[in-house]
């Protein structure tokens, strides 16, 4: 498997271009059932430019959500180094689960975030709209989440991200729920919003149309432990759709490999 291991030449080398995100040797074990600990990610390395779009795909149980978790900031690596982009906010964490409050409006749900960051008062409603308007949502400030769609949620949650101010957004399968009409929609607001803000985005899917859809780089792990299995680079136009002949291709090839993972992780 040496060539699957071999990182794409045109990947971001360590250490040298600028980073939003810089893990390097990254290890993380959890106690086991025994006296040895789970070894869940094993020596990655993986960097994320500024203003980069990282997908991240691999078998379900393979580290992903624990990777985005040290990224966040929610737990520690058990070795290894991991660093943010100076100047940057604490990264942003986005999941399937929209987990805006049920009685606060939309706009309320993005002013509570805007307030938390330290927002004067009086800045907080045309922020607020304005980060609505940026994902589409321009009418929805006074609906409550139970009168929006699960689409609508989501961009909710997608502006009261950007109300952290992050320079970095983290996204645990914000998508998966949703039918592919949405998602549809759900991709081309995120593509906007990447583009207009310049995030540094790194995004965990098990849709790998969707990765290539939206990436301009899908790393592959592979399971038990998880490490960097294979790199792409994502060299299709935008604007992109998921039905195009290129994504399919690319979403194709990248498919063969990431069943070769699923069958290995199912032999152990
Ligand atoms: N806090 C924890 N304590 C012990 N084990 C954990 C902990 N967090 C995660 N794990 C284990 O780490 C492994 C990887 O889990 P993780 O949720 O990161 O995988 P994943 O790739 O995101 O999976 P999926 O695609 O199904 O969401 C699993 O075996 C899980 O049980």
């Amino acid at each position: 498997m040496a060539t699957a291991l071999a990182p794409s030449p045109s990947a971001p080398q360590l250490g040298h271009a600028p980073y939003a995100v810089r893990l390097e040797h990254v290890s993380k074990s959890f106690p086991g059932d025994g006296r040895e600990r789970h070894q869940v990610l094993d020596d990655i390395s993986l960097h994320v430019a500024p203003g980069e779009f990282v997908c991240l795909l691999g078998a379900s149980g393979c580290g992903k959500s624990t990777l985005l978790n040290l990224v966040a900031g929610l737990d520690r690596p058990t070795s290894g180094s991991l660093e943010i982009e100076a100047g940057a906010h604490r990264p942003t964490l986005m999941f399937q689960e929209h987990a805006l409050f049920p009685w606060l409006t939309a706009g309320k749900n993005v002013e509570l975030a805007l307030k938390m960051r330290g927002v004067p008062r009086a800045e907080r409603r045309p922020e607020a709209l304005r980060l609505l308007e940026l994902v589409r949502l321009g009418g929805a400030h006074g609906k409550r989440p139970h009168e929006m769609s699960g689409g609508m949620r989501q961009r909710v949650a997608m502006a009261r991200a950007l109300a952290q101010d992050s320079r970095v957004l983290l996204m645990d399968e914000p998508f998966a729920a949703l039918d592919a009409i949405t998602r549809d929609v759900l991709h081309e607001v995120l593509a906007d919003v990447w583009e207009q803000q310049k995030l540094s985005v790194l995004f965990v899917t098990h849709n790998v149309r969707e990765a290539v859809r939206l990436g301009q780089r899908v790393v592959l792990l592979s399971s038990r432990p998880g490490r960097v299995a294979r790199t792409w680079e994502v060299e299709v136009p935008h604007p992109r759709r998921i039905e195009d002949a290129a994504v399919a291709e690319l979403a194709l090839e990248i498919t063969g490999h990431l069943r070769e993972e699923i069958r290995r992780h199912a032999r152990h």
